[in-house]
């Protein structure tokens, strides 16, 4: 039987969950959450001309293990913002990518740069957590949410002033991101349920996506040439994770991609 990554992802997720309920109630953490500053301007930095970089802090991965033994995530993240990414996300999951609320902290205490939590998403207890530790935006991922919560998660981001990556992967869960209400929507190269790359999902899904609609191609990102072309599909912005962690010079590697985003041979998202 062909085990559904996602799915076991997600098990450990809700127990995980329920454990820091039990320590700090809901009320509680929507106090913290109201008095972190002011979430930063997600939709300003994405509109920015030129593709941007969403640059990931991303210490090990369910397909790859440990990726880059990364020992100090600021440091990491201050790389990503003097190479110019847009936004750095900082993945909090603990099980199967390592990452931490820890990370989350220690990332916003360094940057200025808007934040995104990369986490599975499965209670509106996540997005108040998620603004208590400084994030702006979150990520909903349309495979594991009931239509129903993944509107109510995004009401619930939208309402703290955050933003929401609605990722997709397929063209029946883009139609659900969009009925949605989705601003933001990530095209993830990666199947979550089985873990394969497939980087001609972006070109399949992101052209018949309405323009004003924010477009991230997701995933298996190895360098310019890979954003020229996701450019050419009107991708506004790139998230990468293993690309930069194991590039060596993750300043650098950030810094090439930010240059041919906004190099004037790259096409521009027409809206
Ligand atoms: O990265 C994985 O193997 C993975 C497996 C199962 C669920 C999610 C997974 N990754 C989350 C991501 O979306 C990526 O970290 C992100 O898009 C960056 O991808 P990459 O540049 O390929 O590291």
């Amino acid at each position: 039987m062909r085990v559904n990554v996602l799915e076991s992802i997600l098990e450990g997720v809700r127990a995980d969950l329920a454990a820091r309920e039990a320590q700090t109630p809901l009320a509680e953490i929507k106090e913290l959450a109201a008095r972190a500053a002011a979430p930063r301007d997600v939709m300003a930095a994405m509109r920015a001309p030129g593709v941007g970089v969403i640059a990931e802090v991303k210490r090990r991965s369910p397909s790859k293990g440990e990726l880059a033994g990364i020992t100090d995530p600021a440091e990491l993240a201050r790389d990503y913002e003097a190479g110019g990414a847009r936004v750095i996300s900082v993945l909090t999951e603990e099980r199967r990518f390592g990452g931490s609320l820890a990370d989350l902290d220690a990332v916003r205490a360094a940057v200025d740069v808007p934040l995104l939590r990369k986490d599975f998403m499965v209670s509106p207890y996540q997005i108040h957590e998620a603004r208590a530790h400084g994030a702006d935006m979150i990520l909903l991922i349309v495979a594991a949410l009931e239509q129903n919560v993944l509107e109510a998660l995004l009401d619930r981001a939208e309402s703290l002033g955050m933003t929401a990556l609605v990722e997709v992967h397929t063209a029946e869960e883009a139609d659900r991101a969009l009925e949605a209400g989705a601003q933001v929507i990530g095209v993830n190269a990666r199947d979550l349920t089985t873990l394969e790359v497939d980087r001609d999902c972006f070109g399949r899904i992101a052209p018949g996506l309405p323009s004003e609609v924010i477009k991230i191609a997701e995933s298996g990102v190895r360098g310019p040439s890979d954003l020229m072309t996701y450019a050419g599909y009107g991708a506004d912005a790139v998230l990468v994770g293993e690309g930069l962690v194991t590039s060596g010079n993750p300043r650098g590697a950030v810094t090439q991609l930010v240059t041919a985003g906004s190099h004037p041979a790259c096409p521009r998202p027409s809206r």
